[in-house]
Order: structure tokens, then C-alpha cells, then sequence
């Protein structure tokens, strides 16, 4: 069977990989100040929940008919390689920024160009981080028809992004089935579900009220 958004959830959820701290709040890639944390990396120590996202992530990927996979760094990295590895294709790695020794790439790995490339991400909050990644790419000459990702909060400043950018995004599981299982599992109190839905509301008026982007 494929694995459901639900079972997503599941897998974050018993890997210890979700942090929920309204009151001490993270600070995210973009700058974004929030009270949750959805450490996706804690997956890599769980192998069969692992394989069963490779599995996922495989299935997706396939579909697109990509020559090439392409991992963003870091957290991307490791899944880009597994379903890379599955499928039996070449695999690239993308860096944030071009690295400013050495060759000087950011896109690390064989020539994109020529490529129809599926980017792999972990997780997607604005979608900035992926973005980049998909500038360098296709600035490398490759066609990218999708990126695809474990999660996204979805929030709309990354669906207006992707949108703009002309790229399909595809993802796993969502912030929305996440807190649900939560709240299921009874691992959610009351202060919890409110501190969320306060920050649903308006996420960036949320992260600036705590000195964020
Ligand atoms: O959609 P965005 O707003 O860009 O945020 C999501 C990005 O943030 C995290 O990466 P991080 O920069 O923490 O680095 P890592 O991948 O090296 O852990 C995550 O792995 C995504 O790449
Ligand atoms: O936006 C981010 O930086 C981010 C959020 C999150 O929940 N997990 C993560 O790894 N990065």
C-alpha cells in the first residue's frame, strides 16, 4: 500500500522527530521564527521507515521520467541518494550558494545539462531553500519538472513561489495531517493545539511578534 500522508505522520511522529516549543520558539531557514520543529533527519535512524519513504519517494519520482536525481543540501541529500541509488540514475547534489573554492559549483555531481532532473528536498516552509536549487539547475541547463519533498507546512508564500517559478511540487505529508495524528495520539494538550492554531493564523505576523523574519 502507499504510504498516506497519515502514515507520514506516523513515521515523524515515532521517530521523536517533531518539537513543538511556543514559548521558547525555533528559528527557521528563512528567518521565520515558529513554535513547531519537524526534524526530518531523525527519519535516517529508522530503516524501515525509511524504505518505505524511499518507496514513496521512488513511486513519484518515476512519474516525472527523470534522467537525473538531485538532492538539496543537506537534509535532501541522503533520500536523493537512496532514490537515486533504487532507480538506478545518475545522482547531483545542490548547494545552497556556489561553493567559493575548489570548482566552484553549486551543483555538485555530473554536468545538469542535457538533464530532465527531479529535485528531492526534505522538508518545505517558503520554499526559498528549493527554489535556489532549482535556479541552479535550471541555470545549469537542466529541465526540472518537479520537486519533490517529505513535507510541507503549506504555507502560501511557497505556493505563490512555486507557482511564480513554474514548478510542480509534490510532498509526502502535510502540517495538517501531522497535527491531527497528533492530536489523536493525545500527544497535543489544549495549550499545544492553541499555541498552533495562533500561529496558523498568520505565521508571519506570529514570527515577528516574536522578533522574526
Ligand atoms: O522552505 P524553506 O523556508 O527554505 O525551509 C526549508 C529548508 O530548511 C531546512 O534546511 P536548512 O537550511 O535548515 O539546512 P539543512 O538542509 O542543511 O539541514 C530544510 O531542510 C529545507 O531545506
Ligand atoms: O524552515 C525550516 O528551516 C525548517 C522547519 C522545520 O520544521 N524543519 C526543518 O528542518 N527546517
Amino acid at each position: 500500500m502507499p504510504l498516506s500522508p497519515r502514515d507520514l505522520a506516523a513515521c515523524l511522529l515515532d521517530a521523536g522527530a517533531v518539537r513543538l516549543q511556543p514559548l521558547d520558539p525555533f528559528t527557521w531557514a528563512s528567518g521565520l521564527k515558529a513554535p513547531i520543529y519537524c526534524d526530518n533527519r531523525q527519519l535516517l535512524g529508522f530503516p524501515e521507515a525509511r524504505g518505505l519513504i524511499v518507496e514513496a519517494l521512488v513511486a513519484r519520482t518515476a512519474s516525472f521520467a527523470p534522467t537525473l536525481i538531485a538532492g538539496a543540501a543537506t537534509a535532501g541529500v541522503p533520500w536523493a541518494a537512496m532514490v537515486a541509488d533504487r532507480m538506478g540514475l545518475p545522482m547531483a547534489y545542490v548547494r545552497p550558494t556556489p561553493k567559493n573554492h575548489g570548482m566552484g559549483r553549486q551543483v555538485e555531481g555530473p554536468l545538469a545539462k542535457g538533464h530532465r532532473a527531479v529535485l528531492i528536498e526534505d522538508l518545505i516552509s517558503t520554499g526559498m531553500s528549493s527554489l535556489k536549487c532549482a535556479d541552479a539547475l535550471r541555470a545549469e541547463g537542466a529541465e526540472l519538472p518537479a520537486v519533490l519533498a517529505l513535507f510541507s507546512y503549506g504555507l502560501p508564500q511557497a505556493e505563490k513561489a512555486f507557482t511564480a517559478a513554474r514548478i510542480a511540487f509534490e510532498v509526502l505529508g502535510s502540517f495538517q495531517v501531522l497535527a491531527e495524528e497528533a492530536e489523536r495520539r493525545g500527544i497535543l494538550d489544549a495549550a499545544g493545539l492553541t499555541a498552533l492554531k495562533d500561529w496558523r493564523t498568520d505565521t508571519v505576523a506570529w514570527s515577528r511578534a516574536r522578533g522574526g523574519a
